[in-house]
């Protein structure tokens, strides 16, 4: 069995209510669409209906974290506000300092959102060294690993509901 991935669930928990974003980047289309395919999967495996999980994309990562607070104050402007927000990218290593910096500001922005927006924003974003990584992440390579965008579903529904107290 292996070691890594999100453990097993501690509770049962009903996503029929919850309204999820999913805002994924553009950037490695092919890899992108495998973890947006898995985590929608994974979200209505939890019960989260089709109609209440909005997609829209960005051009790259660098925009997830901007993107992903304009969405969310759309949706509540438009009085349907979501639970949780799923930022999608994926960052390859090139030539550059450029994914060293864009790791680095995209993942402090947006674990700043959270606390910011006030709802789960989750890390739906690899950062890896090649291609291979990116894909084998994306459960695009047989027998390799699972699909990641699963775990974000998984981890979007549970963070929306864990500590929620219906009075
Ligand atoms: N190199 C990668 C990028 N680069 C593009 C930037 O994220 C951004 O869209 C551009 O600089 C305009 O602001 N994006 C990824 O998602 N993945 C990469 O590997
Ligand atoms: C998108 C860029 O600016 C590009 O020049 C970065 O190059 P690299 O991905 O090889 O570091």
């Amino acid at each position: 069995m292996a070691v890594k991935g999100l453990g097993q669930i501690d509770q049962q928990y009903d996503g029929s209510k919850l309204r999820i974003g999913i805002l994924h980047a553009r950037w490695n289309d092919s890899i992108i669409s495998n973890l947006v395919k898995g985590c929608i999967e994974r979200l209505k495996s939890f019960g989260v209906l089709e109609e209440n999980i909005v997609v829209e994309s960005v051009p790259g990562s660098f925009e997830l974290p901007y993107g992903a607070k304009l969405l969310t104050e759309k949706q509540q402007k438009l009085e349907k506000p979501l639970d949780a927000v799923i930022p999608i990218g994926v960052l390859i290593k090139g030539s550059t300092m450029h994914f060293e910096y864009i790791c680095d500001s995209v993942t402090h922005q947006l674990m700043k959102l959270n606390f910011d927006l006030g709802i789960p924003v989750i890390f739906g974003v690899l950062t890896c060294m090649t291609e291979e990584q990116a894909e084998a992440r994306a459960g695009l390579i047989e027998g390799k690993m699972h699909n990641h965008g699963e775990d974000w579903g998984a981890a979007a529904v549970e963070m929306a509901l864990k500590f929620r107290v219906e009075i």
